[in-house]
């Protein structure tokens, strides 16, 4: 207890916390007669006092704005001798990143049950054209009534890019989206990969592109994010498509919040329901029409990583530089600048010139449900990494699906579709009859599931 009073009304108790913004306090509300948590901006070396008061000042408009039962309630803003203070809510419970760090890893399930109503926070703020920039375990706390997000400190229009005009990127290094890394403005979209990001944390134990035999400093960090491909743990399980739609390298091709959220929402309600529900799709991109055999979208490297080299290496250094101010408890300590990181791998895609047979593509379409069905691993595999991308809930429909049967099926070469009639049995569902489309397309001379 220190007896010290802020503004003459809040009595701070002990720290509960230190960002890189400075400490964070529990304190008594003595005329609400509540608990609070106070955060102490500025006074920090090298920071503007000016711009700390700006940023704590957008922090308080925006969560008043938004104010979201799983959003960390910002009361007041108040400024005496000791500085200015920010009064929250006080989440009685460690940050997510503590919790991994002292508990361990969290399951599929726990950790879609944990971070759907922190989906829906974002889906509101994306609404808003609020872009948090700054998602990860350390700005998620869990208390009682659930996860609650904070720190929307950085966060800022989406059409308003003065931080990347002044050559600052900021948010944590572990979680930053290809793009960012590379220096562009922070979306909608690179929330939603910092999103994939904090769950590869909670399900792993560790942030992503953090090897325990390599260096992890900040700068080897995001030079591997920019260059290697997107992290696909093991310990995933359901919620690897999810985890590869939300952290894909083009940003285009990331889901919106809104379908990360209703698929951890939905596949939530699934297991506590132990019913089945089918896939939920996510918004697909805009498409070309399925009459030609369309290149992976993988293949392309996106524009921001076409301009890597000397581009990169300038931006890095931007990063790094802020990265100093911003980097949260997420994080293992900084290691030694990275010895050079393998160059990126693309897969290359080729087409075809000869056209496969009628009889080629039904086989193709039976070998494929018959696969599915039987083992939606290998199922998986046979759709392109956009498709995979697009298909989340992959495993929910074909997982629990008995006894396919194929009714009729056609095919048409020139188009590279099949087009079947199928029957199936869902437990608890019944029997069911759909009639599907598969869009083809052929890579290095292999038919692979495009779309349908
Ligand atoms: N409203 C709150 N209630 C209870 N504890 C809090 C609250 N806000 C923050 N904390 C605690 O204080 C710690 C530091 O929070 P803060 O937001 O200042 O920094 P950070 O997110 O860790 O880092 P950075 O400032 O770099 O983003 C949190 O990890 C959490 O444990």
């Amino acid at each position: 207890m220190t007896n010290q009073r802020i503004s003459g009304r809040y009595r701070l108790e002990r720290t509960v916390g230190q960002g890189a913004g400075g400490a964070v306090w529990l304190a008594h509300d003595d005329l609400l007669d509540r608990a609070v948590a106070l955060k102490r901006i500025g006074g920090f070396a090298g920071s503007a006092a000016a711009e700390d008061a700006v940023r704590a000042e957008r922090e308080a408009r925006i969560a008043a704005q938004l104010g979201h039962p799983h959003v960390v309630s910002v009361y007041d803003l108040v400024t005496d001798d000791d500085g200015t203070w920010l009064v929250m809510e006080y989440v009685d419970g460690p940050a997510l990143s503590a919790a991994v760090r002292d508990n361990g890893p969290y399951s599929p399930d726990e950790a879609a049950r944990l971070l759907a109503p922190v989906a829906d926070a974002l889906v509101q703020a994306h609404a808003l054209g609020i872009v948090h920039r700054d998602v990860k375990p350390s700005n998620i706390l869990a208390g009682d009534g659930g996860a609650k997000l904070t720190d929307f400190g950085i966060a800022r229009g989406a059409e308003d890019a003065t931080l990347t005009r002044t050559g600052m990127v900021t948010g944590s290094p572990a979680y930053l989206a290809p793009e960012v890394a590379m220096g562009q403005q922070a979306t909608v979209a690179s929330d939603v990969w910092a999103f994939g990001a904090t769950l590869v944390h909670l399900l792993t134990g560790r942030p992503p592109y953090h090897h325990p035999d390599k260096d992890n400093g900040p700068l080897a960090v995001v030079y591997r994010i920019a260059h290697e491909d997107p992290p696909r743990p093991e310990e995933a399980g359901w919620l690897a498509p999810l985890i590869a739609a939300t952290m894909t390298k083009d940003p285009a091709q990331r889901p919106s919040m809104a379908a990360v959220r209703d698929h951890l929402a939905r596949t939530t309600l699934v297991a506590e329901q132990t019913a089945v529900l089918p896939a939920v799709p996510v918004p697909p991109p805009p498409r070309t029409p399925p009459t030609a055999p369309r290149p992976e979208r993988s293949a392309r490297p996106s524009r921001a990583l076409l301009i890597a080299g000397a581009v990169a290496l300038l931006v890095l250094v931007a990063v790094v530089g802020t990265i100093a101010l911003t980097r949260g408890g997420d994080e293992p300590s900084a290691g030694q600048t990275s010895s050079s990181p393998p160059p990126r791998t693309t897969t290359s895609a080729t087409t075809q010139t000869t056209a496969p047979t009628v009889a080629q593509l039904v086989d193709f379409a039976r070998r494929y449900v018959a696969t599915a069905s039987r083992d939606p691993k290998a199922g998986f595999a046979m759709l392109t990494p956009a498709y995979q991308r697009r298909s989340p809930g992959y495993a929910d429909f074909w997982g629990p699906m008995k006894n396919p049967e194929i009714l009729t099926i056609s095919a048409d070469p020139a188009a590279l579709t099949v087009t079947y009639t199928y029957r199936y049995v869902f437990p608890g569902k019944g029997r069911r009859t759909e009639t599907v489309t598969l869009r083809l397309v052929q890579v290095d001379g292999r038919l692979l599931i495009d779309g349908a």
